[in-house]
């Protein structure tokens, strides 16, 4: 569950890159956050994970507070940002077992869900590879498998499906819903609206920093009383100035 308790940041005190949101994402549910470009879904992402500190609010990430209780709220998710370029000096498998060092995770689980992972995204050959080497869609998903090994509750996921092939799309997605049927939650940012449409249970709009919808994509299709598709209210709600 994740609390988004009317965070607000402005950078160099002008524009508010984020003004007054207030977002709750329950267990058990896949949460899509859309927004044009510069919207203020990084930002908001970044706010949510404890590296830019908000002007005012806070977030509780399964009831512990980012800003009070940093530690225990990082333990609760893992976080895939939205350039997966780090640490390309280690070797893929070295990556994985850093994350799995960071998070305490046992030996022996660790193997199984190393074995596991790297087989559903087609990894294995690779592991032993430099990141470097790596292709960016390589990259986003030793990046996205270094979150997964320790099975976090909480998944916060920023552009996670950009540079992925199509059977490791397909595998991702079909393991945020596994993790949401599971009970827990996963919280993404897309541009792509196609897959919002059909794989979130709620989205939010966020424009210029300001929330401009939020709930079932059916719900959006009553408030407008429209049948449109998502891609075309939310151009309706974003195209305005
Ligand atoms: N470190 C920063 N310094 C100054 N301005 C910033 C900084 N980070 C973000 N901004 C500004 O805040 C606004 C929101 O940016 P943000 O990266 O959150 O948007 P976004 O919705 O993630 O966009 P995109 O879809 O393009 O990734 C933009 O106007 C951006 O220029």
């Amino acid at each position: 569950m994740i609390d988004i308790q009317g965070v607000t940041k402005s950078f160099n005190g002008q524009t508010k890159a984020v003004d007054n949101l207030h977002l709750r994402i329950p267990s058990g549910e896949i949460f899509g956050f859309l927004g044009p470009n510069g919207a203020g879904k990084t930002t908001t992402i970044k706010m949510m994970t404890g590296i830019t500190r908000p002007d005012q609010g806070t977030v509780l990430i399964n009831g512990k507070d980012i800003l009070l209780d940093t530690l225990e709220a990082k333990r609760q998710f893992g976080f895939v940002p939205d350039s997966p370029d780090l640490f390309l000096r280690l070797k893929g498998l070295e990556y994985i077992n850093f994350m799995a060092d960071m998070y305490e995770v046992p030996q022996e689980l660790r193997q199984e869900r190393i074995n596991k992972l790297a087989a559903r995204f087609d990894m294995t050959d690779a592991l032993t590879d430099s990141i470097q080497s790596y292709s960016h869609g390589m990259r986003q998903k030793i990046v996205i498998m270094g979150v997964l090994v320790h099975d976090p509750e909480v998944w916060i996921l920023d552009e996670p499906l950009t540079g992925l092939d199509p059977k490791s799309s397909f595998t991702l997605k079909e393991m945020m819903r596994e993790h949401a049927d599971a009970g827990r939650t996963v919280f993404f940012s897309t541009h792509v609206l196609e897959v919002a449409e059909k794989l979130c249970d709620r989205v939010a709009i966020i424009n210029k920093g300001v929330l401009q919808f939020c709930g079932t994509f059916r719900e959006m299709q009553e408030h407008f009383q429209s049948n449109e598709s998502l891609e075309r209210l939310f151009l309706e709600m974003t195209d305005h100035e």
